[in-house]
């Protein structure tokens, strides 16, 4: 016998790729495009420790209860959608305990054509997608973070970076005019919901914060003269908990894609650096990364 204990166990499916059509009575379509991770908790250790899959509700099973599900209930806002199925696994198994469902949505924004909206045809306008992270505890409630990921976004200046803490090591020049670009992750989670009715009671929130937090995150990138990513990422988390009442925290993780200058007065003394610099080497690596998380005071969002 060995001493070994399984101490945690999930299981589920990745990456089911799933597409709806709503077709409205004037004959127009709407389309969402997602993709679906589910994974499950509860009393299945005897599959891993004891060859007995008697508890395990195979991943195959996972994928086409996204399917039926997706079939007989709206998938929009994806955090309902999310939900829903989440609280069908716990609601089905009575040994599961815990259910994750986590769903990215791809962009398909409406065509412009002729000046009109088209009532079919789509373009994807952006690689940054919508994300949803919601885990239905049996007891417990349902917790949801939505987020943002993907979202590249660069501003030619309107960023500095000085008064850091010098040493030996210290190379980096303070600059007052800088490149600021980065690839916005952001995160907010929402205060515990009890039950799925009360998901449904709030559906109207999500798409509205989602829209705010989208703005909030671009206008504030845009619009504040940056004196680092950590100041910028505050202003912007300070933000959505003051627009989005039942959001109890926001993340933001955020990549500082750099961009150097480039010394080109060895070629007949062409001037590139400092004021003259026109000319950048964009960095694939190494990145800095800065993350937070800010809190509204005595909260708790996560099961
Ligand atoms: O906004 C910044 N924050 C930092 O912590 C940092 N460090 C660094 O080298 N450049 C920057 N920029």
């Amino acid at each position: 016998m060995s001493n070994a204990t399984l101490s945690h166990a999930q299981y589920g499916k990745d990456n089911v790729r799933l597409y709806k059509v709503q077709r409205h009575p004037d004959k127009t379509q709407s389309v969402t495009e997602m993709t679906v991770c589910s994974l499950l908790e509860g009393d299945i250790a005897a599959s891993w420790t004891k060859a007995d899959n008697a508890s395990i509700v195979a991943t195959d099973t996972q994928k086409q209860t996204a399917y039926v599900m997706a079939k007989q209930h709206p998938v929009n806002p994806p955090e309902l959608f999310a939900a829903i199925l989440a609280q069908h696994y716990i609601d089905t198994y009575e040994w599961m305990t815990k259910a994750h469902v986590w769903v990215t949505v791809h962009r398909w924004t409406r065509m412009e054509v002729d000046g009109k909206p088209h009532p079919h045809s789509f373009l994807r306008d952006g690689e940054d997608k919508r994300v949803v992270e919601c885990t239905a505890e049996r007891g417990k409630g349902i917790s949801i973070r939505s987020g943002i990921t993907g979202l590249l976004v660069l501003k030619s200046t309107g960023s500095q970076f000085w008064g850091y803490h010098k040493d030996e090591y210290t190379r980096l020049p303070e600059t007052r005019d800088r490149i600021l670009s980065t690839e916005v992750e952001a995160g907010w989670n929402w205060r515990i919901f009890k039950t799925l009715a009360d998901v449904e009671k709030e559906q109207g929130v999500f798409d509205q914060a989602w829209t705010d937090a989208r703005t909030i995150t671009l206008e504030t990138f845009a619009k504040e003269d940056s004196p680092s990513v950590q100041n910028t990422m505050y202003l912007m988390s300070e933000q959505i908990l003051a627009k989005v009442p039942m959001v109890d925290s926001v993340e933001y993780k955020l990549p500082n894609k750099h961009y150097f200058e480039i010394d080109l007065s060895w070629f007949k003394g062409l001037k590139n650096t400092g004021e003259d610099a026109e000319v950048y080497a964009p960095q694939s690596d190494p990145n800095g990364l800065i993350q937070c998380t800010v809190t509204r005071q005595g909260s708790s969002s996560k099961l």
